[in-house]
Formats: C-alpha cells, structure tokens, sequence
C-alpha cells in the first residue's frame, strides 16, 4: 500500500469567503454552516476507527451526509489519519463529484466516494458510511459467511446475522451497489462485502461508527467462541424482542437513532 500523502502545510490565512465560516462558497451562509459541522464530526470520528483498533494505515474511511442539502463529506484518499482535519475533508455531490472552489477539493476523494454517494442517492434515510479493515469482520467476509446471530450483542445492535455481500471491485458503483441491495429492508447496519470487509451504515456518521465498532467486537467474538465448540442460536422471537428492547428504550430518548 502506497505511503500516506504528505499533509499539505497548514493554511496561514484561513480560505477566502464570503461568509466568514471558513468555507469557500459557492455555498450559502445556512448550508456552508452545515457543511462546517460535517467535515469537523467526519474528521473527528476518523479517529475513532483509530482508537478502536479497525484501520491500519490508510486503510478505511468515514463520510456524513449534509442534512438538508445533496452533498456529504468523504475523506481524501490515502491521506494519513494523524493528518485528516476539517478543512481537509472532502466535499461531493450525490454523484459522487467533487464540489470545486472548497477547502479539499483539491485533493482526490476516497477511493471508495462512489460507494458511499451510491449509497446516499439509494437509502434517502441514510445519514453516515463506514468502510474498514477491521480484522474478524474481514476474516469472515474472506470466507463470504454471514456472522450468525449468536449473542444478544447481535441481537441488540443488527436484529439478527450480520450478512455477506458480493464480490465487487472498487471505483465504480459495484460496491455501492451490493451494500444497497444487500442493506435495503435488512436491520443490520452492517454488511460483510465478500473478500473485502464491513461497510455499514447509520442514521448519521456517529451512528456508522458504531456499527462497525459493535460490528467488529461481534466478529471477534463470534469467532472465538465458534473455535471452542458449537454456536447455540437465540430463537427469532428472542431476537426481535432484543432488537426492539436496544433499539427504542435502551439508552437515553435523546438519542440519535430514535
Ligand atoms: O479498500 C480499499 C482499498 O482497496 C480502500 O477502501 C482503503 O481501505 C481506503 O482507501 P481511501 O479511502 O484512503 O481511498
């Protein structure tokens, strides 16, 4: 795997705008406010991937729809995580094109920006996409099996198994394509894209986030205890019980997901 970009030196003076935000327009003060808060929880949670151990390197990366508008924010491809920072964070259209003229756009995009804008034109309800390397997660979709549903963690977080996608290869609307057909009208949130590894899903970024945090900690865990002895299924209606439970009293009313 190439070497991470250098990070580009530090802009002494912030971007020219117009507003003061410091986001270049073509935007208007209301949507280049929230493109503003996009790019800093899409650079933060970054690090999250980082601290709960599911990316080395390049490897992964987040994106966060813009509430209210056809745009999102994706990171730029290959670019170190210590060096990933807001006004680095890349700006698309649904299409997946870059919009030029903002702090970014003059890097490349992830490699992975036509998969996620697919995704956005395809699940309206979709607010944040994850892809990562995580370790178990990308074991088991190197053996294109679905990670049963055998704790109540999986109960809880995905309503049931974890499923495999299709093989499908990176740079075109392929991936994207699997995750939707594989995602749409399923409760997980995440998918095993076969011998390639989870992407998931959320309601925003952060919610994505955890998803493949809870995807991998399940996948680890599924796994060694299936090297121990057999797996005992928890009964359908058990599961739907737990995933109704997490899904709408488990923590706090004010959470994103309600
Ligand atoms: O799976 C791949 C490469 O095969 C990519 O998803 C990388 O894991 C991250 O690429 P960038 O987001 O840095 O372009």
């Amino acid at each position: 795997m190439s070497s991470p970009l250098p990070a580009e030196p530090p802009e002494t003076t912030p971007p020219t705008d117009r507003d003061g935000t410091g986001t270049s327009l073509p935007f208007d003060p209301e949507t280049a406010a929230a493109v503003d808060r996009v790019r800093a929880d899409v650079a933060s949670l970054h690090g999250e991937l980082v601290r709960y151990g599911l990316v080395v390197w390049t490897g992964g990366n987040v994106s966060g729809r813009v509430p209210g508008t056809d745009l999102f924010v994706i990171k730029p491809s290959g670019v170190s995580y210590d060096d990933l920072a807001p006004e680095n964070m890349i700006v698309c259209t649904l299409d997946g094109e870059v919009v030029p003229g903002t702090p970014g756009s003059d890097r490349s995009p992830s490699s992975d920006t036509a998969a996620h804008a697919y995704v956005y034109r395809n699940m309206p309800d979709v607010g944040g996409v994850v892809h990562t390397h995580s370790t178990y997660a990308v074991a088991w979709a190197a053996r294109a099996e679905e990670i049963p549903c055998v704790i109540t963690q999986i109960a809880d977080e995905f309503g049931g198994p974890i499923p495999v996608g299709p093989f499908a290869i990176i740079g075109d609307d392929s991936i994207g394509r699997g995750i939707v057909d594989t995602l749409t009208g399923h409760r997980s949130r995440a998918v095993l894209m076969q011998n390639h590894g989870p992407f998931t899903i959320g309601v925003n970024a952060a919610d994505a986030v955890k998803a493949a945090v809870m995807c991998e900690d399940a996948a680890r865990t599924v796994h060694i205890a299936r090297q121990a002895g057999e797996l005992v299924p928890i009964p359908q209606d058990k599961i739907d019980s737990l995933f109704n439970r997490y899904q709408n009293v488990y923590g706090q009313s004010s959470d994103d997901r309600r």
